[in-house]
């Protein structure tokens, strides 16, 4: 056992803390609620599995030293970290409400209102423009690290790929590294050898922003590969459309002005933070309390979640293991291309419909809705040639009420280009049991209702049109007694899920499902980083909700990225 970081009274020794229930989840983190004994105080803890973990020694420590000399009240502190066994435990307060990306998963899956959102953005900004003036870039501003208790207050959280301005030789060659979380990346991130600064949390405070008016990121029902691109490509994404005329013109303002793709025009969080919006913003013990007044406890509707990610991964026919490789093997493929081969990004970026775009550009939620029943329109080009790949279902994703799922199917050769695209729709709801207009997720209401879930989820068969009408699903309650009742069996079922067996080879993966992204899913990748020589390793580092490519030793990446092709092949004939 060993201690790191600062600590507030609360001692370093294990013993003194009982570990509850699970709170939160992420790439290579498990959170609890939990008891520090001495003082019977209710604190957080962060467990991250060092074995699991992307991250060297070195960045963890880091972010635990980070998180340890925080002092803002917007942002989470860690009141002290040590080492158990394998594991590092960041002891953190306690955020009662959990994440903003929970909350609206369980509860307004379409977004929030305007005076909530101003009141959580303004609390956020406080903490970018703190840390910013402490010379830190959290890289990783989303509504799935700003986290909210019952009182209202709001706190930035997660500093595992933040960094710091000042740092000279090696850890300023990190800011020319691609980190983040795709669909909040600012396009200059995006660039290897660019570099950037703190302008790209101002650039993800935008995104998030839009998370928070509609419930998902821009471009998050695409795969991460498509997000690159069509960050770098099109428009920046805004609260331009017919669903957004409810937002008021400041807030439109507000984001526009984040989302301007030349960094050095985008504000600075000093300069946003008197913005008019802000200066109306309520405080957040007015506004947010009301959000969560009639929900279940928190650590109740993580598992509510859980399931839902489960019964999502469920719904796919392949393994789970297998389809996240293919997954994984996707997105690197993407990454990869881009930062060897911008021409032929472009390329493909180029044959993807209009349609497509449109749609996002548009109003994902709206399109979707009108497609409730139809056929979707063919997101893919025609074949290009000879089919070299097999490859089905990249992406799964699950929207709020009145959406349907895409399974989309996307061949790639060797050379990155599309050969064969379908879709495959399926009634969402239907597969998942949410109530068509309800809000609250209440993903099982029964045993024999979690049984029926996951077994229509495992019929249904990729390359079939589900057509037919949505069954509405299980009532949902504000109640937590169901949630109760629901938990043990189906926290197994989740954890069955989660341990999903290998299919073949190195590329598989643990599974922690889409914990804290409603980004297409972008796993970890421990295991395929085993595979791996040394150099490799060091050029590209993927973790579930993150990504990072140094813009070094690209030429290693692009064998790398080789290598996993051939690997995918070679799945592909064992399958055929
Ligand atoms: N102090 C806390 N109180 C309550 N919930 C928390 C706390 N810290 C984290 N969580 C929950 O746990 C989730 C995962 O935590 P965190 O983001 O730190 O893990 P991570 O592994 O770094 O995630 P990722 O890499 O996917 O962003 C959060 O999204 C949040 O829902």
């Amino acid at each position: 056992m060993r201690r790191m970081g600062g600590s507030r009274g609360l001692s370093a020794n294990p013993s003194d803390y009982k570990l509850l229930e699970e709170i939160g989840y992420g790439a290579s983190a498990t959170v609890y609620r939990a008891i520090y004994l001495p003082f019977n105080d209710v604190v957080a803890i962060k467990c991250l599995d060092l074995d699991r973990c992307n991250s060297n020694l070195d960045d963890i420590r880091r972010e635990a030293q980070t998180m340890s000399l925080i002092d803002h009240p917007n942002v989470i502190r860690a009141y002290c970290s040590f080492v158990v066994d394998r594991n590092l435990w960041v002891v953190m307060p306690f955020m009662s409400e959990g994440s903003c990306l929970h909350l609206m998963k369980i509860a307004y899956p379409d977004g929030l209102e305007e005076p909530a959102i101003g009141s959580i953005l303004k609390e956020a900004l406080k903490a970018l423009d703190y840390l910013h003036r402490q010379g830190h870039i959290h890289r990783d501003v989303k509504a799935g690290n700003i986290l909210l208790d019952n009182n209202g207050t709001v706190k930035l959280a997660d500093f595992g790929v933040s960094a710091c301005m000042f740092d000279a030789g090696d850890r300023q060659r990190s800011r020319n590294t691609f980190v983040g979380t795709p669909c909040w990346m600012a396009p200059e991130v995006l660039q290897p050898g660019s570099g950037y600064n703190s302008k790209a949390d101002i650039w993800s405070f935008g995104i998030t922003a839009l998370e928070l008016a509609h419930g998902h990121a821009p471009f998050s029902k695409y795969p991460p590969m498509k997000v690159l691109l069509m960050t770098i490509q099109n428009a920046p994404p805004g609260l331009d459309y017919d669903r957004d005329k409810k937002f008021s013109k400041s807030f439109k303002e507000m984001v526009a002005m984040c989302l301007v793709k030349d960094q050095t025009k985008r504000p600075t969080a000093e300069k946003l933070l008197k913005h008019s919006f802000f200066k109306h913003a309520k405080p957040p013990e007015l506004s947010l309390k009301k959000l969560f007044s009639d929900l279940p406890p928190l650590w109740n509707r993580v598992k509510a979640l859980q399931l839902k990610d489960a019964a999502q991964l469920a719904l796919k026919k392949m393994p789970s293991a297998e389809q996240e490789a293919l997954s994984q093997s996707e997105y690197q493929r993407g990454v990869s291309a881009w930062n060897f081969d911008l021409d032929d990004l472009k390329a493909q970026a180029s044959l993807v419909c209009d349609d497509d775009d449109i749609h996002e550009c548009k109003d994902d939620d709206e399109s979707m809705k009108s497609s409730l029943g139809h056929k979707a329109t063919a997101y893919c080009e025609p074949s290009l040639g000879k089919l070299s790949l097999n490859r089905e279902v990249s992406q799964a994703e699950c929207r709020g009420p009145g959406s349907i799922e895409l399974l989309q199917i996307d061949c790639l050769n060797g050379k990155g280009k599309n050969l064969e695209c379908d879709i495959v729709e399926a009634g969402c709801q239907e597969i998942l049991g949410l109530k068509k207009n309800g809000s609250i997720i209440d993903v099982m209401g029964s045993t024999s209702e979690k049984d029926v879930v996951l077994t229509r989820a495992n019929t249904v068969k990729p390359r079939e049109t589900q057509t037919g009408p949505l069954t509405p699903g299980v009532v949902l309650s504000r109640s937590s007694e169901r949630f109760e009742n629901e938990s043990l069996l189906a926290n197994e079922r989740v954890r069955q899920v989660r341990k999903a067996p290998s299919f073949s080879g190195p590329l598989m993966l643990p599974n922690r499902a889409s914990g804290n992204s409603l980004s297409a899913p972008i796993k970890p990748s421990g295991g395929f980083r085993d595979c791996l020589d040394e150099k490799s390793k060091a050029s590209l580092v993927q973790i579930k909700g993150r990504f990072s490519v140094t813009s070094e030793n690209l030429d290693l990446v692009k064998v790398q990225f080789h290598a996993d092709l051939c690997r995918l092949h070679l799945s592909e004939s064992l399958l055929a």
